[in-house]
């Protein structure tokens, strides 16, 4: 049986009304796809702390997180991920690269023009439709 892997994620917004988007390097899982910044909840992790924890390591920025955008199952080939996207601005720092190949913050318009990571689809989904 596959695992079922809980994730989460920032959609991290700026005041230009921009989102941030994060390529995949070649290294990790999934590679070469854009995602939203986050990682995988630890046992018994509010996701809240979960998501906070995980910019912290990889941005090295802190933010705020507000309200889920959504939850969404999606099973890849070796594993199922559950991912909750979670609305979130940058109150201490700027991201910096780490595990990332590139950042781009994107008005929601043009979300559509990067190829994402297909459990992220939903989410890109209703930020576009949010206009
Ligand atoms: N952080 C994040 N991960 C995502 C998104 N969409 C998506 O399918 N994923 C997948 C990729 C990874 O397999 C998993 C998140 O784990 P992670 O961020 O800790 O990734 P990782 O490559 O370090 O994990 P690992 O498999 O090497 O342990 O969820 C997303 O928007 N954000």
């Amino acid at each position: 049986m596959k695992k079922t892997v809980k994730v989460v994620a920032a959609i991290i917004e700026n005041n230009h009304n921009e989102i941030l988007c994060a390529l995949r390097s070649t290294e990790m899982t999934i590679p070469n796809v854009w995602e939203f910044p986050g990682g995988k909840i630890e046992n018994g992790e509010n996701p809240y702390n979960a998501l906070k924890r995980e910019i912290e390591e990889e941005m090295n920025c802190t933010i705020e997180p507000s309200e889920i955008l959504n939850v969404h199952t999606h099973e890849y080939n070796h594993f199922i991920i559950e991912l909750t996207a979670i609305k979130a601005k940058i109150v201490k720092g700027h991201p910096e690269l780490s595990e990332h190949d590139q950042f781009v913050w994107l008005k929601r318009e043009n979300l559509d023009s990067l190829k994402w990571a297909p459990a992220d689809i939903p989410a890109v989904e209703l930020l576009i439709n949010e206009v």
